[in-house]
């Protein structure tokens, strides 16, 4: 066996550049590809010599990770953290890195995608075309709603959600306000936003634009109640996670017209079922989680992740580490 450290890369390719930065100095184990990882019997035998995991979008629970004696860094390719168990990775040692501000602009790109499809009904439209059913004039019954100079209600304001709150207001002359746990003096004054508390935000906003990372505290945050405060003319979009809103009662306010549609970047099961009512509705645009995903920001995304990885596996501090604080160093 060679003494190189082992690195495992799971779920997501690495173009060829950054495999080989890797393989410089590191044995890479490329586990991009296979379907059911936590339960594949190579990956399990794997871990028992990795040093570095780097990948998103799988729960690896800390059964699994026990398998991994070596493990110093797990370097997520996805700036949300939630599919880790941050307290179990503090407790052995082991670094968590995250891939946040590179794909800052573009996931508030998508957040604003949503907000124009939905406020315009374009999928809806599009659709229409596609099969031929554009027979006449547009008229009432096709209209949407203008998305200049309305109200826009942002639930987390980190970098993601200053990114969409300056599209808004100098791209679309929205007025904009903001929840978040603490204020931020610096987003008010660059924004001229105001921070509200949740209820009034929700009663306030034309659009309300969740950016808050999914948490105990967050899970569920939007449910019947607030779906009622928002009401009938709000549209609602969701770029954080799908595990912040309460679905069938989010399912319930879409059908009852208790709000008027939905932008959906993410779900409580992804990919999203093709039998849940969310891929059928006019009034919901959904996509298949796409936050992220252009060729620039993906590949800025693994970029750091690989840099992380060799930073930690070299002894050295980060860009981007999570959860570094926790950490006796
Ligand atoms: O959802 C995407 C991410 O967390 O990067």
């Amino acid at each position: 066996m060679s003494s190189k450290k082992t690195v495992i890369v799971y779920q997501r390719a690495l173009k060829p550049d950054l495999r080989e930065k890797l393989e410089r100095e590191y044995n890479v184990l490329d586990f991009s590809q296979t379907p059911n990882l936590t339960q594949d019997a190579e990956f399990k035998k794997a871990l028992s010599q990795a040093h570095a995991l780097i990948g998103s979008s799988v729960t690896l629970p800390a059964e699994l990770l026990d398998q991994a004696p070596h493990l110093e860094v797990v370097s997520s390719i996805s700036v949300g953290v939630d599919n880790y168990d941050i307290d179990y990775l503090s407790k052995r040692g082991i670094v968590l890195c995250h891939t946040p501000d590179v794909l800052t602009e573009t996931t508030a790109d998508t957040a604003f995608l949503l907000i124009l499809a939905s406020a315009r009904r374009a999928v809806e439209m599009a659709e229409m075309v596609r099969k031929g059913d554009w027979t006449g004039g547009i008229a009432e019954p096709h209209f949407g709603v203008d998305v200049q100079g309305k109200t826009l209600g942002i639930i987390g304001m980190g970098r993601i959600g200053a990114a969409i709150a300056r599209r808004g207001k100098f791209g679309f002359n929205m007025s904009v306000s903001y929840h978040n746990r603490s204020r931020h003096e610096d987003f008010e004054r660059e924004l001229g936003a105001d921070w509200k508390a949740l209820d009034d935000l929700l009663r306030d906003s034309d659009f309300v634009c969740v950016t808050v990372p999914l948490s105990e505290a967050t899970r569920h945050m939007f449910g019947k109640r607030e779906f009622e405060l928002m009401g009938e003319n709000t549209i609602f979009v969701n770029i954080a996670r799908g595990g912040v809103v309460d679905e069938p009662a989010m399912i319930d306010a879409l059908q009852n017209g208790t709000i008027r549609a939905a932008g959906l970047d993410v779900f409580d099961i992804e990919p999203l079922p093709g039998d849940s009512p969310l891929a059928h509705m006019d009034n919901v645009v959904a996509l298949p989680h796409i936050g992220s995903a252009t060729h620039e920001t993906r590949y800025a995304m693994a970029e750091l992740a690989v840099d992380n990885a060799l930073a930690v596996l070299r002894g050295e501090k980060p860009r981007a580490p999570y959860n570094w604080d926790a950490l006796d160093r």
